[in-house]
């Protein structure tokens, strides 16, 4: 299976991320319930691959309220996929992509369940094109910006294939630069808690045959400043029409690391990832996460019973930390 998330014609089925890099599986969806829960443990994820499958459950949620004929036209039934499309653009608050891809696919309903399911079905092809758009634009602006060759790129989180349907954000820059012989190394971030860099991007990179060295989060801004970082590439959740952006949490810490040590900060994502509707990052929600999560360790208690915790999954950069925010359409914010 080469997509991330796709539709076998009845069901949406996922590469199961909780289960990398011990196993590649798949999962097939066949109920809202299931999509749902998939979404809220991370078994898909990443904003481009949360939008296909907030549109994928519209259209499963449709096939499965049709009426005769297909047709969704039905009050009772236009209100139970409603509901299935809210109980989706909720399941994770944070990436603005979820709910654009539940509303996009939701525009279609009026015409019936096979109209939705082409909406969605077509969203796949298009995310793939667009981040390889939005990547390539990213890289020809890194060559521009950096004048070291071969390069040696810092990356975050997770942001490659699995993040999306297919090809990937900021590791889909990386993707570019490697195939054009660009690439030193790249240093990946683990990303505490849920070990996106470590479990996910290693996995990616060692599939592509990029060199790469993973490093814990605390290190990046001493491998900043020791001089092995050129350029830091970055996804993002959602970005503010201001430039402010949502991304996993220690991004934040990265943009003052690289805007200390003069490096560039490049955030690269889908023009389905902005929300023009808000002024800044002020007003974005960020999704808190389970304590667990910080308070054991594969499975083992690692902190005292009754720990209280802090664990945002994301964090806010303001937009005079970021280089530039590059999508599909060239750079959209600029560091003044
Ligand atoms: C290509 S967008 C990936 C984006 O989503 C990740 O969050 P999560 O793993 O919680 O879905 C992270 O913020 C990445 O930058």
């Amino acid at each position: 299976m080469s997509r991330t998330i796709d539709w076998d014609g009845d069901a949406v089925v996922i590469v199961d991320q909780c289960a990398l890099p011990e196993s590649y599986r798949t999962l097939r969806l066949t109920t809202i319930d299931e999509l749902v829960d998939a979404i809220k443990r991370l078994a898909v994820r990443g904003a481009p691959a949360l939008g296909a499958a907030g549109a994928l459950g519209v259209a499963m949620s449709a096939r499965l309220h049709r009426g005769p004929g297909g047709t969704t036209g039905a009050t009772d039934a236009t209100n139970a996929v409603a509901a299935d499309a809210e109980r989706l653009a909720s399941a994770r608050p944070t990436a603005v992509n979820l709910r654009w891809g539940v509303e996009r696919a939701l525009a279609a309903l009026p015409r019936g369940a096979d109209a939705v399911t082409a909406e969605a079905v077509a969203m796949l092809t298009e995310d793939e094109l667009v981040n390889k758009q939005a990547s390539r634009n990213a890289a020809d602006l890194v060559l521009r910006h950096c004048s070291r060759r071969p390069l040696r790129l810092l990356t975050h989180c997770n942001t490659g294939r699995l993040a999306a349907v297919d090809w990937g954000t900021a590791l889909g820059v990386v993707r570019h630069l490697h195939a054009a012989g660009h690439v030193e190394y790249v240093l990946a971030d683990e990303t505490r808690p849920l070990l996106q860099g470590s479990r996910l991007t290693a996995w990616e990179l060692a599939e592509l045959g990029v060199p790469y060295r993973l490093l814990p989060d605390s290190a990046a801004p001493a491998a900043m400043a020791t001089g092995l970082v050129d350029c830091v590439l970055v996804g993002a959740d959602r970005v503010a029409a201001n430039g402010d952006v949502a991304n996993k949490i220690g991004t934040y810490a990265l943009a003052v690391a690289a805007a200390r040590h003069h490096i560039p900060f490049f955030v690269v994502a889908p023009e389905s990832t902005v929300d023009r509707e808000l002024p800044d990052g002020s007003h974005i929600v960020l999704e808190q996460r389970p304590a667990e999560e910080i308070t054991h360790v594969a499975g083992t208690r690692v902190a005292p019973q009754g720990a209280q915790v802090f664990n945002p999954a994301f964090d806010i950069t303001p937009a005079e930390l970021v280089t530039a925010v590059v999508t599909e359409h060239g750079v959209l914010h600029v560091r003044s």
